[in-house]
Order: structure tokens, then C-alpha cells, then sequence
């Protein structure tokens, strides 16, 4: 837990989060109100998130999603999720949010992937409504188990959306088990997609042994890439895969809190935001899944801070660096 004078510095911190997972940024008192909602579940809590100290293997990191799934099935549970994900973000001194959520449809609550698009939306403008002091951006999920049609599907949706959001859809994720299927399927999809215009994140090497997917997506090139984590040459990856994301400056995305619980990480000091941070690539500090890692971005950034000796000044640089790396329009947003 954060002492109070750090803390305040951290929360105060005006700050930009690029991956956040809809579902898994689940708070505990938002999941509190969904497990009242759906008693038969008999869902406990401790089913939900891992807890200070836990780690758990990525395989039952995923099954938690399974369970959250289960207890987010209507409009009504999107919307009061999405709307307290994002009254949360704001609250943690977030000033700009990209969302990304995979659209989902539930035959036996009729909802569909239409109508879990269009009710994250609503809650994007229900809270700018609000007032909070947020701006929020969306991204659609393809979840790489369901295999091309799905995405094309997804793919289709984003489009649709882009063009009739406001400017609110902006791009593409791409995540799910990254041991399941392989990326090489999905790279025309993913190419139409960059054609039309959205932009695309997508999860690349979170687990070892995915180089020679990592260097297909990385012609595409993408827009910015998930954890990275395998990408090096001390862990595994090669420089030819380095090279290209120097190349053509692609921001990671990081996330130290879910990798060390995911066991993908050994430990904090040997996270690979060092390795990036040192070369002076664009690294943005991000939380992931929130929810499930039970943190939030000030402790991301604190952890980051107090892990490598990053000083004040460079913890402020860093933030506002993050701006250079949204796919929102450009902005006059100086974080202040
Ligand atoms: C298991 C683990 C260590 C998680 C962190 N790393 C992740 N890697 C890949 N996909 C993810 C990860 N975290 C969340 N997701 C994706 O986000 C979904 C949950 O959010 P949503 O339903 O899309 O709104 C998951 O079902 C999964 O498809
Ligand atoms: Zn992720």
C-alpha cells in the first residue's frame, strides 16, 4: 500500500491508461452489486481477483474471466460496469482513457454484440455527461480463441462504429489466451482493419515461443503493442524483432502488476519496462485488468518509480509522454 504523501503524489498525477480490459477492471465494490444481482451464481469474491502476494499461471488468470463473465450477461451490467470503470479511472487522477472490451452476445439475456457496443458507448457519454473530468475512448477486442470469422465480424463492427460514434470507437485490440491459435490467421483481417482507418493494439509476445507470430504482426505494423514481454534477446526474443519495433517507434504498453501475478515476469526488477525505458522507447505504464490484479494506475506508476529509482521528474515525463501514444484525435491536453 502507498504511504500517504507518495500516495497523494501518484493519485494527483495526471495520468493517461491505454490498456485497460473492460471485465478485468472490475472494482470489488462493482462486483459486490453484480454478485447480488445473480445470488444462484453463488460467486464469492476471492473467485474474482488475485489478491496481494498471489500469483496465479495466466491459464487461471483466464478462468477468472470465465467467472466475471458470467456475472456481467445484460445491458444493465455493462452499463453500471462500464460507467463505474470509468468514474474509478477518474477518480485515480486518469484524465484520458482508452477502454477495450471484447463485444460479446448472450442468447439467453439477448444480448448482442450490437447492443454491448452500443451500451459501452452510453456509458462513455452518460459520464461525459456527468462532468467527470475523463475523455474516453473506445476499443473493440477480438479474442484471438474465436478464431478469424469472429474477428472479421469484430472487425466489421469497429468500422461500423467508427464512423457512427462520434469518434468515440478508435481502434482494435487484440488479446485472449496467447497460447491458443496464432496470429498469422488473423493478419488480413487485421490488415483490412488498418486500411479503414482503426487503429490497432495488439497483444504481442505475453508468453514465450511467439516470435514468429510477434514478427508477422510486427509488418503490419501496429499501432502499439501489449507487454512485448518476450520480445528481446535476453529473454528469448531477437534483436530483428527489437529492431522493428525501434523502427518504426511502436509504444509498449506495460502492465508490472499483471505480469508478476500472470508468473510471465519473474519479479518487479526484472520486468522489461527497464529494458525499454532504457532505450528510450515510448513505454507507457498501464494497468490491464485492474480488477483481477486488484491495483490501480497510481500504483502501477508508484511501483514503477520506487522498482527502477525513477525520480519524480521522470515519473511526470513519463505520464506526459503517454500522450504522444493515444489514438484519440490530437489534443491540446497538457496534463495539468
Ligand atoms: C491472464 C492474464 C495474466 C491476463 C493479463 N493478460 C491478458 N492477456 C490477454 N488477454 C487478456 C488479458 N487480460 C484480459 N484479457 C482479455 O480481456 C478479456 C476480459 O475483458 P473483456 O471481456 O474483453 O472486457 C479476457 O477474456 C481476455 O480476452
Ligand atoms: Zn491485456
Amino acid at each position: 500500500m502507498m504511504d500517504n504523501e507518495a500516495g497523494a503524489f501518484y493519485r494527483k498525477l495526471p495520468k493517461v491508461e491505454l490498456h485497460a480490459h473492460l471485465n478485468g477492471s472490475v472494482s470489488v465494490q462493482t462486483m459486490e452489486k453484480l454478485i447480488s444481482r445473480k445470488p444462484h451464481l453463488n460467486i464469492k469474491h476471492s473467485m474474482t481477483a488475485i489478491g496481494k502476494g498471489q500469483r496465479r499461471t495466466l491459464d487461471e488468470c483466464f478462468q477468472v474471466f470465465k467467472v466475471i463473465h458470467q456475472l456481467v450477461d445484460t445491458e444493465e451490467d455493462i452499463l453500471t460496469v462500464a460507467t463505474d470503470v470509468i468514474r474509478e479511472f477518474a477518480a485515480d487522477g486518469v484524465k484520458y482513457l482508452e477502454l477495450r472490451s471484447t463485444p460479446r452476445e448472450e442468447k439467453n439475456t439477448g444480448l448482442t454484440k450490437k447492443s454491448y457496443v452500443e451500451t459501452v458507448i452510453k456509458a462513455i457519454q452518460q459520464c461525459k455527461n456527468e462532468g467527470l473530468d475523463i475523455d474516453v475512448r473506445f476499443l473493440l477486442a477480438i479474442d484471438r480463441r474465436n478464431g478469424t470469422e469472429v474477428a472479421m465480424e469484430t472487425v466489421e463492427l469497429a468500422e461500423e462504429f467508427m464512423l457512427s460514434s462520434d469518434g468515440l470507437v478508435v481502434g482494435l485490440d487484440l488479446s485472449g489466451d496467447p497460447t491458443v491459435g496464432h496470429g498469422k490467421d488473423l493478419l488480413p483481417v487485421l490488415q483490412r482493419a488498418k486500411n479503414c482507418g482503426l487503429k490497432l493494439s495488439l497483444h504481442l509476445s505475453e508468453v514465450p515461443s511467439q516470435l514468429e507470430e510477434s514478427d508477422l504482426l510486427l509488418n503490419l505494423p501496429p499501432d502499439r503493442i501489449g507487454h512485448g514481454t518476450f520480445l528481446h534477446p535476453e529473454v528469448g526474443g531477437s534483436q530483428s524483432l527489437v529492431d522493428k519495433v525501434l523502427k518504426n517507434n511502436i509504444p509498449l504498453e506495460l502492465c508490472l502488476t499483471s505480469n508478476v501475478k500472470g508468473k510471465t515476469v519473474p519479479s518487479y526488477s526484472k520486468h522489461h519496462f527497464k529494458y525499454w525505458y532504457q532505450l528510450g522507447h515510448p513505454s507507457v505504464i498501464c494497468t490491464d485488468d485492474k480488477g483481477v490484479f486488484c491495483t490501480d494506475l497510481s500504483q502501477e506508476y508508484q511501483l514503477a518509480a520506487t522498482t527502477f529509482s525513477l525520480s519524480r521528474e521522470a515519473v511526470w515525463q513519463l505520464s506526459q509522454q503517454a500522450i504522444d501514444c493515444i489514438f484519440g484525435p490530437e489534443m491540446p491536453l497538457v496534463l495539468q
